[in-house]
């Protein structure tokens, strides 16, 4: 895949996304994608698929090249077999209602006989670990199920070039690592093209050959990601440490990084987290259980969430975190057992008295959102909370800065999207804030002023839960974690206890410097102690 000398912006008003962008995708090349929220990633993947700029509009000059012959008289329907694409929002692609029809869609559209499909359909279902989900109804599934599913269905066809918008984003860490390691047997073994934009580099530098950065004025770096990741505006907490370090070359892989710290931690004194004191019990669960039919998503749990803390639920797709939170907010209807919230039972409450005490930020944030521009937005959000004029506006330009008032909330990024729901619902500040997977488009800085807005929210004595797969934001914004596993806890208490448990949800530093140490910024206040 060569994109030859391309120039795009969304209009004459509005900045160059693309200026004279070149790369190649070899055959047999995982290239990552990277860059800040809304710098136009989605963007340059949409050139390749062909959305961009048939379906967004906007003004493009360059070629985009598959095998040496030019696409852009192609529309995306007629690129489809030779670029596989999933979207950042998987479910907005699917086509079908079931599992095994939208696996199988993409070989019917190309006339594959019947055995063939069976087969592939099968060793699909066997490579993303999904095969007793193969008669369900899609719109059932949970986000990194849906993601699974749309990453199978690119995969039967057996394209040369997959292209994959932040594919890791709904998946648990385990999941992530087994989709990219089988994405890597493509490239390795059939010769398979990937490219890849992605916001957690820490689960995709391993893979990758080679990194482009998309800098922010328009211009592109490529290159080996050692040196792309030198000075990107992007890096992974590893980078990060290496940089803090002054570590050459820079550790790309947790070995690497751990032969760097030899004899390190001896001379840094490891970091004392102030035990919380918890507060008040303000949600309880006593032995809750959810059943959808015969599925049991929810079972016998008993939770109490702590007035003043941030509590970050876990656990493998489908282990019922999502339903949890619905729950507990009163929108899903309990099986059994039964929840309170600041003393009262949210099934008896309306929805209106729902909203006002538990705020929740679901994963399909979009939905929240209903105005003709992003001003209107920030401004009926003030009125709803009562809270001065401008105060969703600064929460927003906080989080993901320099985003176009005047801008349709559809036009943005989904990083810019997903926070604009976050700055709406936090400036309710509701007593309890629930948010579901909340780091999907966010870039590093995005995820650090979260976790920093969250922790004033929990300082100010509000109750903040967020269910998330990400375990460097877990590891920086969570005073106690609690890992579902099939719908019931196995495992709760502080952060720093449940996240050095288990190797799928340890932080890098954890990784490479031992328990004590959870984030870079540890590390990096302990380097200036040492310093004096
Ligand atoms: N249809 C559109 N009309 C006008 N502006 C748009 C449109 N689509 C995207 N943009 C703007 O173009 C920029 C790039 O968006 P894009 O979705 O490519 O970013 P991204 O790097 O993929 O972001 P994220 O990290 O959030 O996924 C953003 O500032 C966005 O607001
Ligand atoms: N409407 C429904 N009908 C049937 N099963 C459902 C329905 N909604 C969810 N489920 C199932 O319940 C289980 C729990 O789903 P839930 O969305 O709560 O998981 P999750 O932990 O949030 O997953 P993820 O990390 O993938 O978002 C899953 O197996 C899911 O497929």
């Amino acid at each position: 895949m060569e994109l030859r000398s391309c120039t795009f912006d969304y209009g004459e008003d509005t900045r160059p996304i693309l200026d004279a962008v070149d790369l190649t995708v070899e055959e047999g090349e995982l290239v990552v994608l990277a860059g800040r929220t809304g710098v136009g990633k989605s963007t340059l993947l949409g050139l390749v698929n062909g959305l961009v700029p048939k379906f967004t509009g906007g003004r493009f000059r360059g070629d985009v090249l598959i095998d040496g012959a030019s696409v852009m008289h192609l529309p995306p329907r007629e690129r489809a077999h030779l670029v596989g694409y999933v979207g950042q929002d998987p479910a907005a692609g699917f086509v079908t209602d079931t599992v095994e029809e939208e696996l199988a869609y993409g070989m019917e559209q190309l006339g594959y006989d019947p055995a063939t499909m069976r087969r592939r359909v099968e060793e699909t279902l066997d490579l993303l670990g999904i095969p007793e989900l193969r008669a369900r109804d899609l719109r059932t599934l949970s986000g990194g199920q849906q993601q699974r599913v749309a990453i199978g269905s690119v995969l039967t066809t057996h394209p040369r070039m997959l292209v994959l918008d932040e594919p890791t984003s709904a998946l648990d860490p385990t999941a992530a690592e087994d989709v990219l390691a089988t994405l890597t047997r493509l490239v390795h073994d059939l010769g398979v093209s990937v490219l890849l934009a992605e916001h957690r580099l820490e689960r995709v530098v391993p893979f990758a050959d080679r990194m482009a950065v998309l800098r922010g004025d328009g211009s592109l770096e490529v290159g080996d990601p050692r040196e792309v990741l030198l000075d990107s505006p992007v890096a992974p907490p590893l980078v990060e440490l290496g940089r803090a370090l002054g570590w050459s070359p820079l550790p790309l892989s947790v070995r690497e990084a751990r032969r760097a710290a030899r004899g390190l931690t001896e001379r840094l004194t490891p970091p004392v987290v102030p035990e919380t004191a918890a507060g008040k019990v303000s949600v309880r669960t006593r032995r809750l259980t959810v059943a959808y039919g015969d599925v049991v998503a929810v079972r016998d749990v008993d939770l109490e969430l702590h007035a003043g803390s941030v509590t970050c639920l876990m656990g493998r797709n489908g282990s019922g975190k999502s339903t949890l939170l619905w729950t507990l907010q009163g929108s899903t209807r309990r099986t059994a057992g039964s929840v309170t919230v600041a003393g009262d039972d949210p099934a008896t409450l309306s929805a209106a008295e729902r909203r006002a005490r538990f705020g929740l930020v679901p994963q399909t944030a979009a939905d929240l959102l209903y105005l003709e521009t992003v001003a209107e937005e920030c401004a009926t959000a003030d009125r709803h909370a009562e809270a001065s004029a401008g105060t969703c506006r600064a929460l927003l330009e906080r989080l993901v800065p320099g985003i176009d008032p005047e801008a349709h909330p559809r036009d943005l990024s989904e990083g810019q999207r997903l926070s604009l729901v976050l700055a709406i619902v936090l400036t309710s500040a509701p007593g309890v804030v629930a948010l579901d997977e909340p780091t999907r488009g966010l870039d590093y800085p995005a995820k650090s002023v979260l976790a920093t807005v969250l922790r004033e929210l929990a300082d100010d004595g509000r109750t903040v839960v967020v269910a998330t797969h990400d375990v460097e934001f877990v590891a920086a914004v969570a005073d106690r974690t609690v890992v579902l596993a099939e719908g019931q806890v196995v495992s709760a208490g502080p952060t720093a206890k449940v996240a050095v448990e288990s190797p799928a949800f340890a932080p890098q530093t954890v990784k490479v410097l031992g328990p004590a140490w959870l984030t870079v910024d540890q590390v990096r206040t302990a380097l200036d102690t040492a310093r004096g």
